[in-house]
């Protein structure tokens, strides 16, 4: 494995998906909440072209971006200081722009090979907590009945962009506020040299960095936790507060970070009740357990979209 850094995150090699590698995730999201995963799939071709598409976009003019403004679906272009992910702490917006893609049809999404679709298939954390067959819906196809492809989600593909500056700054050291993600879960990649990103880790209880990992040439995605699971699970799960920072290496060659983020969300009308599982019933008071009110997947991210860019529904 290559990386300068130590990394405090868990390898998960998810090219099997069994007791044993489900295990090996619910072990990670239990504990920092953040992992990387091997054996996904993705061709380091296919994210290079990726990541020069959003060099491409975020290189044109301000004119032509601002074209696409984002609008109340979460879908379109944010320019720079246009987001505030830390609202009760910050004051201005955070130094990047960004382009979400929403609304994604997901029923015309051709999956190469078989085996592609079953390593996106939720079914590993439905193994992993074990859940009961119920009267309508076998425990393997909980998760999978929620994330029905031809239902409106707020699965959000994103790309990011932080302009690189060698300023020292104090206001500007922190380049996306601290926040967890609203969705379920999150894969993001980053680059080599464009470091930043941090957790908030719930095992060491202070913030450690999250290094680019790679090993054979093959990048590892970044995996996390986001606040839906986290409701799921009665808070087992671990959305865990992370930010990124303008580090003092990336601040001295004044690289710019470009990150590439897909937010899975379950369908809008999907409600966030605990999963029939023992290992979710066995914590009391936290989370989804302790509701009155189970809100739906949509309510959750209208509530923190609202928060995050002053928008009123
Ligand atoms: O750019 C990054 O690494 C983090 C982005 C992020 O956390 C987000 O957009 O939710
Ligand atoms: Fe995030």
């Amino acid at each position: 494995m290559s990386s300068e850094q130590e990394n405090p995150l868990q390898v998960v090699d998810i090219s099997e998906i069994n007791q044993r590698t489900a295990d090996e995730l619910l072990n990670a999201a239990t504990s920092q909440g953040f992992l990387f995963v091997e054996g996904h799939e993705f061709t380091e071709e296919e994210v290079d072209l990726l990541f020069k598409v959003s060099k491409d976009f975020f290189a044109l003019p301000a004119e032509y971006k601002e074209k696409y403004p984002i609008d109340n679906t979460n879908h379109g272009y944010t320019n720079y200081g246009g987001e505030n992910l830390d609202p009760s702490l910050q004051k201005q917006g955070d130094p990047k722009e960004a382009l979400n893609f929403c609304n994604l049809d997901f029923t015309t999404v051709k999956f190469p090979t078989g085996s592609m679709k079953k390593k996106l298939d939720p079914k590993i954390l439905a193994l992993a907590l074990k859940i009961e067959d119920s009267a309508d819906c076998p425990g393997t196809q909980w998760f999978n009945s929620r994330y029905q492809p031809d239902k409106p989600s707020g699965s959000t593909f994103r790309f990011l962009h932080y302009p690189g500056q060698k300023s020292l700054n104090p206001e500007s050291v922190i380049r996306a506020g601290a926040h967890t993600d609203y969705g379920s879960v999150t894969l993001l990649f980053q680059q080599e040299n464009q470091e930043g990103l941090e957790i908030y880790s719930p095992v060491a209880k202070k913030w450690q960095p999250v290094p680019y990992v790679s090993a054979n040439s093959a990048k590892f995605p970044v995996v996390n936790i986001a606040d839906q699971l986290s409701y799921w699970t009665g808070g087992i799960l671990k959305s865990t507060i992370h930010r990124v920072k303008f580090p003092q290496k990336v601040q001295e060659t004044g690289q710019d970070r470009y990150s590439i983020v897909f937010f899975s969300h379950p369908n809008d009308d999907a409600l966030l009740e605990p999963v029939p599982s023992e290992i979710v019933r066995s914590v009391k008071n936290r989370g989804a357990n302790s509701a009155t009110n189970v809100i739906t997947a949509k309510e959750h991210l209208d509530k923190r979209l609202a928060a995050t860019y002053g928008w009123s529904y």
